[in-house]
């Protein structure tokens, strides 16, 4: 497997039109971890996400993975790079089957054009049943390959949550940005998605970026947490070591941080 990069977050500033979302941010995810970034409403999680993933420019500051630097890639590009997300609205099409979604979710990894894959040729359909290999190992590993042939539409909102989450894998990543996976589940669905998140990052040794309300599943998932209110950070460190800090307790006063 290739090496797992770092991901280095310097002084990362976005501003809004004189409001400032992200003020001067540093964290690092360190290879292989799982690192919570969590806060209040409006604290600039999302923001910090969408900076990451290439959707939002930083006013200034910058982001590393290993030596390269993504501060201004295109989404396109930092997907180029191994970093997948997960999006807290699904961002699937729910008329295409959960198969159709996941081969799109490999196209980064596919040599083949389209005027080639169309003639039919022996190279294209190839490449073609490998792909449709992996994302039925994708799928299976996920849970959710006896749905491969159903349109992503029709399934249970916990499914289509596995499936994009299978979505993000199928691009081979070597870090994978979760983005309010559990949100809006049960809690059965939370347990069996914490235990996956978990399988995920022990069986392909990846790095995971987390973004979660769910505090009782960040505490007990994460290596590392980062803690924004009001676009600073003001805390990082193990799960423990937030929890007791009186900053952090102070920023979720009227919310629970166990
Ligand atoms: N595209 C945008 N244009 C203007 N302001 C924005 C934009 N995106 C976010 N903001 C503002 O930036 C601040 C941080 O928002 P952000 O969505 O990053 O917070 P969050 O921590 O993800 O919140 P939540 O937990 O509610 O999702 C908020 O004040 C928000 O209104």
């Amino acid at each position: 497997m290739t090496a797992i990069p770092e991901l280095v977050v310097k002084d990362l500033t976005v501003r809004f039109a004189g409001l400032v979302a992200l003020d001067s941010v540093s964290f690092t995810v360190h290879p292989g971890t799982l690192h919570a970034v969590i806060g209040p409403n409006g604290a600039g999680k999302s923001t910090c996400f969408n900076v990451l993933s290439g959707v939002y420019k930083a006013t200034s500051g910058s982001v590393h993975f290993g030596r390269r630097d993504l501060t201004t890639m295109s989404p396109h590009r930092v997907g180029a790079l191994g970093i997948s997300r997960t999006f807290q609205n699904l961002a699937l099409s729910a008329a295409l089957t959960v198969e159709d979604n996941l081969l799109l979710g490999r196209h980064r990894l596919m040599k083949t054009g389209i005027v080639r894959a169309g003639l039919r040729w022996p190279t294209a359909l190839r490449e073609e049943k490998k792909h449709r290999e992996r994302v039925r190992e994708i799928a299976d590993f996920v849970g959710v390959a006896h749905h491969l042939n159903i349109p992503v539409g029709g399934l249970p909102y916990g499914d289509q949550k596995r499936v994009e989450l299978a979505r993000a894998l199928c691009g081979e990543p070597r870090l994978l940005m979760l983005d309010e996976p559990v949100a809006g589940m049960n809690a059965t669905e939370r347990l069996s998605m914490a235990g996956l998140i978990v399988s995920v990052r022990e069986a392909l040794g990846i790095s995971v970026l987390l973004v979660e309300h769910d505090m009782g599943m960040v505490m007990r998932l994460a290596d590392e947490v980062t803690v924004l209110d009001f676009g600073k950070r003001i805390a990082t460190g193990t799960p423990a070591e937030v929890q007791e800090n009186p900053e952090v307790l102070r920023a979720y006063l009227g919310e629970e941080v166990s």
